[in-house]
């Protein structure tokens, strides 16, 4: 489901990264490794559509992630992947709720039962709080719950585990992994915390040339 093909990217002449090419279907997970600097954030980047790579071919199911532009692409990437961010990219003067149901609305996917993942989350109780009023915990699973809202077909998650202790990180891995198996999604997580390395069979690095 997702195919990835001779992905090329330099930010400058000098310095091109090293992209293996990614062949996943539903429900398979991959975990990508790499030195700090190697370029873990940039290929999730790319594979997240935001960052348009120089080269090569991106395809989730059957769209070509880089042949849609501007408003086309924002909203195929609303409804079909799901990122979550080192820190965690949520709207503090909202509520919980009001947070997911922004992230529906702006993909124009249908609503889903945002009870369910809030649950599984254990944050429904904070479903009409603020999120300036939440644990730093609390906040990093809404944006999990924002990222899972659309039901997407593709995870991103990069260096979800990096601030928290070996409890917490444990936690959110199988948190990530029973969510995608849930909505049937491939997930790939970025790291360098070698405590997230067991917990993936699949496993690739990038690097710089
Ligand atoms: N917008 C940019 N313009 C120029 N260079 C950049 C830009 N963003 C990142 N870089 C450089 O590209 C390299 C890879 O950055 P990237 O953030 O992808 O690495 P990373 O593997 O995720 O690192 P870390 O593990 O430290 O988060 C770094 O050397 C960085 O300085």
């Amino acid at each position: 489901m997702l195919h990835t093909k001779n992905i090329r990217f330099h930010y400058d002449t000098k310095n091109a990264f090293i992209i293996p090419d990614v062949n996943l279907a539903r429900g398979e997970n991959l975990l990508v490794l790499g030195h700090s600097g190697s370029g873990k954030t940039t290929f999730l980047n790319i594979l997240g559509g935001l960052l348009e790579p120089h080269g090569g071919d991106l395809r989730l199911g059957n769209t070509e992630l880089y042949k849609l532009k501007g408003a086309e692409l924002d909203k195929f990437r609303g409804k079909n992947i799901g990122m979550i961010f080192q820190k965690p990219h949520i709207l503090a003067p909202l509520t919980v709720k009001e947070n997911l149901q922004l992230a529906n609305y702006l993909s124009g996917a249908k609503p889903y039962d945002m009870d369910e993942i809030l649950s599984d989350l254990n944050i429904l109780d904070k479903k009409n709080s603020k999120i300036s009023q939440l644990s730093e915990g609390e906040a990093q699973r809404v944006s999990i719950a924002r990222a899972l809202v659309n039901h997407p077909k593709l995870i991103l998650a990069d260096e979800p585990t990096a601030s928290l202790d070996d409890a917490n990180a444990e936690r959110v891995i199988q948190l990530l992994k029973k969510q995608a198996e849930k909505l049937n999604s491939i997930l790939i997580v970025v790291t360098h915390d070698q405590r997230v390395k067991n917990h993936f069979t699949n496993q690739m690095t990038v690097g710089k040339q």
